[in-house]
């Protein structure tokens, strides 16, 4: 049977969490439908096809299970950059907030060698807080950036903005209005 379902179908909305006010677009119930999953997969790398990439680096933690995914689709390697204390070899730092909250995230310092193609993968852009600090990471490595993907968009918090003051070029899914 023909599936006429786009991806934002399969991501559900949850009121006031983590806080009060917050309305958590959980992506779980994408990550377990087989067809929504290879959907975003699949559209998430679509752009990227053709140009040079070395490495993808996912964003803990819904950010390893998509990067993980491109970057086997892509036959390149995983890089994670993860929150603070959790990577155990010589690390660089970079503090950060977001939507709900602040955090220090990590990168390991030999994960990307000078001049390397990076794509930054990510579920969800909102203040693109994270991204940002990934991607000043990734930089002070010296990897140059392709392109940053994520599934979900929310415009309102200003994320995409701010990425392309950045000079990055952003490639979403699927957009939700509404903080
Ligand atoms: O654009 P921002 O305002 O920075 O928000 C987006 C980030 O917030 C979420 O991660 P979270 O920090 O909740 O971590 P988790 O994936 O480990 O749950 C999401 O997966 C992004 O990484
Ligand atoms: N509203 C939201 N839903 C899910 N993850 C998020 N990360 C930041 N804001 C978020």
């Amino acid at each position: 049977m023909p599936n006429s379902k786009t991806v934002s179908d399969y991501i559900r909305a949850i009121p006031d969490f983590p806080h009060e006010g917050i309305i958590f677009r959980d992506v779980t119930t994408l990550f377990s439908d087989p067809r929504g999953f290879r959907m975003a997969v699949d559209q998430l790398v679509h752009p990227f096809v053709g140009q040079r990439i070395d490495k993808v680096v996912g964003l803990e933690a819904r950010g390893f299970i998509l990067g993980g995914a491109v970057a086997h689709q892509l036959s390149v390697g995983f890089v994670p950059v993860r929150k603070q204390g959790k990577l155990p070899g010589d690390v660089l730092s970079e503090a950060y907030t977001l939507e709900y909250g602040k955090a220090v995230v990590e990168i390991h310092t030999d994960a990307i060698q000078p001049g390397e193609r990076v794509l930054v993968v990510d579920d969800l852009l909102a203040t693109g807080g994270t991204a940002t600090a990934g991607i000043k990471l990734i930089e002070r490595l010296g990897g140059e950036i392709t392109g940053c993907a994520f599934v979900v968009d929310l415009p309102e918090l200003g994320g995409r903005k701010r990425l392309e003051e950045l000079g990055m070029s952003v490639h979403t899914l699927c957009e939700f209005d509404g903080l």
